[in-house]
């Protein structure tokens, strides 16, 4: 997601993915001013005004396209030897450009060292492998491990689309830093004073430990239950549908509805946000989210949690972020753009990113966990 400037106004823009037109960003969106809220006015975007009570096909808007190539990890079936030396000759040259973590981890551990580093990890598809359930999710224990393992020598956050108890639960690691709702709800160290006015409530986490919850997006927690229990009612006939509630943002998931639906789901969605024009739709891995028009992301949760924990505008820290999904991509800028530190996607097929390393699964992410801590040990001796 871009925040480009327009006239007086950031202006929201998701960018395009390879081989795909555009992302279907909900056309009734109008401009609105935040009324009552406690946070700095630069947390808010305004959209540009579209004509009133016109909606856009579907279709037309891209909704489709962007639904059709939102699960690139989910590889057709392949055919014949000859489509399965093309797809691994794409992939080989899409690594010149995103070359592996895994093997490329010498010149990380070169720019790494004598610094801190810092690990952020996306969770469904980075952590877990994408299955048909979200309810299913789960990670290995292996991973686990090797995620706990490397807690103990960097300071680790989860950032997940989710909500954040349903990603803690998933984890089940108490000494990582956790933010769900594409990082509207974090739950991260005590700050003493935040510099963007943002307001931190101070909280007691589960182990008694004293905690700062910095949720942007509070207001908008009625408005989200109220959608949600309307796609629930608008979907319900639609096989194959699931609305999930993630608190501060809600997933309209059709990995399981046949495709010839999909336009149904995609209006089902757009004749419920027209009602919300304060609402707007991003596209994941099959699964159309909605989420409130804020300038927050996963990108700027990591900007966040860097400066929760004294890391931010240190020369000697290495912040390394591991997704693999759109939303995912902000929180590789943030870090591309700064020259800060990496950003790693997680796929099998190409695409293209703001990150500068790739892994190819979930497997190859825990194998990079394991590197971490084995130059972190090694270093130290
Ligand atoms: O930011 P993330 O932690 O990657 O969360 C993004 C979404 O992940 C989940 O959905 C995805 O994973 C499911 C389980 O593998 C899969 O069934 C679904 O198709 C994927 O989109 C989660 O359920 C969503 O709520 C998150 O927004």
């Amino acid at each position: 997601m871009d925040i480009k400037s327009s006239h007086t106004s950031p202006v929201l823009a998701d960018p395009a993915p390879m081989n795909e037109s555009m992302l279907g960003i909900h056309s009734g969106l109008l401009p609105y001013s935040p009324t009552g809220t406690a946070f700095s006015p630069a947390l808010f975007l305004t959209i540009p005004r579209r004509k009133p009570g016109i909606l856009d096909d579907v279709r037309s808007s891209g909704w489709l396209d962007a639904m059709k190539s939102s699960s690139p990890t989910h590889k057709k079936v392949i055919k014949d030897s000859s489509t399965e030396h093309d797809s691994d000759t794409a992939y080989h040259n899409w690594m010149l450009k995103y070359p592996s973590a895994l093997a490329s981890f010498e010149q990380i551990a070169i720019c790494a060292k004598r610094k801190r580093v810092a690990l952020f990890l996306d969770y469904d598809g980075t952590l877990s492998p994408i299955v048909d359930n979200p309810d299913h999710a789960f990670m290995s224990n292996s991973m686990r491990a090797a995620v706990k393992n490397a807690a103990k020598y960097f300071p680790t956050a989860i950032i997940s689309g989710r909500c954040r108890d349903k990603v803690c639960e998933f984890v089940g690691l108490n000494e990582l830093y956790y933010a769900g709702s594409h990082g509207m709800d974090i739950m991260g160290p005590v700050q003493p004073i935040s510099k963007d006015q943002v307001k931190c409530i101070r909280s007691i986490d589960k182990q008694g430990k004293e905690v700062s919850l910095f949720q942007p997006a509070s207001e908008f927690l009625p408005m989200i239950d109220e959608v949600f229990r309307s796609l629930v009612e608008i979907t319900k006939d639609i096989a194959g549908a699931k609305v999930e509630n993630n608190k501060f943002c809600v997933s309209v998931h059709y990995r399981n509805v046949e495709e010839k639906s999909w336009t149904t789901i995609a209006q089902s969605v757009e004749e419920i946000l027209k009602h919300y024009p304060r609402l707007r739709l991003t596209h994941g891995r099959k699964v159309l989210e909605v989420r409130p028009v804020l300038n927050w992301d996963k990108g700027k949760a990591v900007e966040f949690l860097l400066e929760s924990l004294g890391l931010s505008n240190c020369d000697n820290v290495l912040p390394i972020y591991i997704g693999d999904d759109r939303t995912d991509e902000d929180a590789f800028k943030v870090l591309i753009e700064g020259n800060r530190g990496y950003g790693i996607l997680v796929s099998s097929v190409p695409k293209e990113s703001n990150a500068s390393y790739s892994l190819r699964d979930p497997s190859e992410v825990m194998d990079f966990l394991k590197c971490l801590v084995r130059w972190k040990k090694s270093s130290a001796l």
